[in-house]
């Protein structure tokens, strides 16, 4: 395995017997150092469902199989403590809704002094600089103000800044973005979509970035070493380089979703166009069509 994190035959299942159901089926992917992996599928495909098992995060009751390497060591199987300890300090994660990650009774420079506190030891008076200089890096206005307001007192765009914020107090290595815009205005979602991706530049730090939106995924994963993931059904119809993947399409599943449009009359993350047949085939395994780009090809009875 290689790179930051790595994944091999990732599957993640509920129930038993006939209840049995496989939400993430066989999963792999390799997340190189200082690169960001979008993981890209309409609802239900079990995007959100890989992004939080890779770190741990996956509901109690569900069942796990399958490798994952952060940082060069074996962190599943087992090694739950592990992955424990490296939440929040290695790894930080910012969901679709900021309010979950935010304690709405305390102020935000309280919550940040915390986390930093914890992560950094500083004395009082620096984590109070330094919590000020974390809300100027999110591209927070005034944040001498900031750090006295509590999280309802901000707009939906200033919560998400605020827990980027807070995600990257411990200056991780990963960050894991679940729908960071999807519950925010356009505009104000791309604008913290492009922060997402400066911080992945100013501060190093690898993403995995989970989106239903093909060009949420494009304005994320646009370098050289960026991947995409295209997931349907539990499963990868096509991975490979996001420049190629987003650009020259292979699967056809992929393509009808750049051909899509979302549509107001059909349900959020479910695109109109993508014909019915695309989403109920049979799709075999992975079969390699280019560099480190893989698709899935049509299984026939
Ligand atoms: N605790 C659970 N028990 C059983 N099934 C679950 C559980 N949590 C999620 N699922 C199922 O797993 C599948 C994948 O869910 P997941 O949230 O990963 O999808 P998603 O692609 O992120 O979609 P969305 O964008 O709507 O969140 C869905 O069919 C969902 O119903």
């Amino acid at each position: 395995m290689t790179g930051l994190l790595s994944a091999r035959d990732l599957s993640v299942t509920f129930g038993n017997g006939r209840q049995r159901t496989a939400v993430v089926r066989g999963v792999s992917l390799d997340l190189p150092e200082k690169a960001v992996f979008a993981v890209l599928g309409e609802s239900g495909s079990g995007k959100t469902m890989l992004a939080r098992t890779l770190i741990g995060l996956e509901p109690p009751e569900s069942a796990v199989t399958g490798r994952v390497t952060f940082a060069g060591a074996e962190i599943r199987p087992a090694r739950a403590a592990v992955r424990r300890r490296l939440l929040g300090s290695q790894i930080g994660l910012v969901s679709q809704d900021p309010t979950s990650s935010l304690d709405a009774m305390r102020t935000v420079g309280a919550q940040l002094r915390e986390v930093l506190r914890r992560h950094e030891g500083l004395d009082a008076r620096t984590r109070r600089q330094e919590a000020i200089r974390r809300l100027e890096q999110v591209h927070l206005h005034r944040p001498e103000e900031v750090v006295r307001k509590y999280p309802f007192e901000l707009s939906g765009g200033m919560r998400q800044r605020v827990s980027i914020a807070l995600a990257l107090c411990g200056r991780p290595r990963l960050l894991v973005a679940d729908e960071p815009s999807s519950a925010l205005d356009a505009i104000v979602g791309a604008r913290v979509v492009d922060l997402i991706d400066e911080l992945r530049r100013t501060t190093g730090t690898s993403v995995v970035f989970v989106t239903h939106d093909i060009g949420v995924a494009a304005r994320i994963a646009h370098e050289e070493v960026d991947r995409v993931g295209v997931m349907l059904g539990g499963r990868f119809v096509e991975y490979g380089p996001a420049t190629a993947v987003l650009a020259r399409p292979r699967h056809p599943y992929t393509r009808a979703l750049l051909a899509s449009e979302p549509s107001a009359s059909v349900p959020r993350g479910e695109l109109a166009t993508v014909p019915r047949e695309l989403r109920t085939a049979e799709w075999g395994p992975l079969q390699q069509v280019g560099t480190d780009h893989w698709v899935a090809s049509e299984v026939t009875a």
